[in-house]
Parts: structure tokens; sequence; C-alpha cells
């Protein structure tokens, strides 16, 4: 954004991958940071998730409508206190759907019932994945908060190359769909202090919507 005079254009990144610089304007990113924030406190709250072969994510996570622990979904915290998953908010399913209208457009009439909450701190990184837990083809809709960080989006066929690098920064949308749903992507780095002040987040926050196709 040139100071908010000039919307940015949506950014076609890939077949099925969009975009969207400066989607959440600063009081929508004020409020879904506060719902976060109330999110993040016990029970089922904010937690490091243990990966199957012991190590630690450096991102610290909270889900809502469905648990995800490696790999899989729960409506508990699974791998951990067993507690029952905090609701997914009608809210933010309508905040979803009009995000895909705007990037992708059509009818956007997806249930979404996940949110995965990720706060990354100084050093926190994501390594290439697939979103690839959930059992629907929805678009995968992605918020950030705060920091810029370094996205890499990737191809359906494995973590290499080849890879498009974009700056993703606070109030920034991403979705990927279609072609590109089942694409690894990660975050190698974030960028600490690059936060807009006015928000008052050190760090990083994404949020990203989903369709589970479980009951
Ligand atoms: O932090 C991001 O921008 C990506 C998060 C992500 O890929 C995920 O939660 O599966
Ligand atoms: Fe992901």
């Amino acid at each position: 954004m040139d100071g908010g005079l000039f919307p940015a254009e949506p950014r076609r990144v890939a077949d099925g991958a969009v975009h969207l610089p400066g989607w959440l304007d600063l009081a929508a990113q004020r409020h879904l940071l506060e719902a976060c924030r109330a999110w993040a406190g016990p029970p089922a709250g904010l937690r490091a998730v243990r990966m199957p072969g012991g190590g630690q994510m450096s991102v610290r996570q909270v889900c809502l409508g469905w648990h995800w622990y490696p790999y899989g979904y729960a409506r508990t915290v699974a791998d951990g206190a067993g507690e029952p998953v905090k609701p997914f908010p009608g809210w933010l399913g309508d905040l979803g759907r009009r995000a895909v209208r705007d990037a992708v457009g059509g009818a956007a009439d997806h249930a979404y019932d996940i949110a995965l909450v990720n706060f990354y701190g100084a050093g926190a990184r994501m390594g290439m994945h697939q979103d690839r837990d959930e059992r629907a083809d929805a678009p995968v809709v992605s918020f950030s908060l705060g920091d810029d960080c370094l996205f890499r989006f990737g191809n359906v066929h494995g973590r290499g190359r080849p890879w498009t690098d974009l700056r993703l920064r606070g109030g920034d949308l991403f979705v990927f769909h279609g072609a590109s749903r089942l694409a690894y992507h990660g975050v190698p780095r974030t960028f600490p202090g690059t936060a807009d002040p006015a928000l008052g987040l050190q760090g990083r926050v994404n949020v990203t919507l989903r369709v589970s196709g479980l009951r």
C-alpha cells in the first residue's frame, strides 16, 4: 500500500494462488488481533506443537473448530490435556467468504469450520508443507498481522523449486485453491520490528481458515 492512497492490486502468484496486499484495514486487523489474544488463553490455548520426530515447532499455535496435531484433526486437544477445542465463530466464516469472493470470485459459500492461529516470535519459521489433513478442497484463506514475513509458495510435487518468494505484510490476504490447493508452502523467516506500531503487536500472527470436511 502507498500510504493507503492506492489499494494494491491482487497478484496472481500461481494458478489458484492470489495475494491481496492490505486487504484488512487497520480496524479489521485490530479486531482480528484482539480475538487472537482471547483465543490464545487457556483452556485449549496457545501451545508449542510437538512433531512425531520429537522436535518442536518454533511457531506457537491455537486452533478453533477442530484441533490440528500432526497429522490430523480432533475435537479436543488430543496431544495435550484433552480440553475441548474453542468454537469457530460465525463472523470469522463470513470474513473468509468475503475474502474468497474478492480473491477468487464466484458464490463463495464455503462452510469454514477450522482456524489455525500461528504466532511467530523472533526467529520462528515454518518449513515447507502441504495443508492436506482436511477432507474438503475449499480454498485456504490466510490473513497476516504484525511483522512482515518471507512467504515461499511452491508447487504440488514436492518441497523443492520452482517456488515464488513474496513478502506478506500485516493486513495481507493470501488465498490458495484449485490447482494450488495442495501446493507446498512455508515461512523461511519473519522480519522483526516491521509491524505497524499502531497495531501494538510484537511478532507476527497468521490465521488460516479451512473447511474440514469432517463430522
Ligand atoms: O504463516 C503463514 O503465513 C503460513 C501458515 C501455514 O502455512 C499453516 O498454518 O499451515
Ligand atoms: Fe500451511
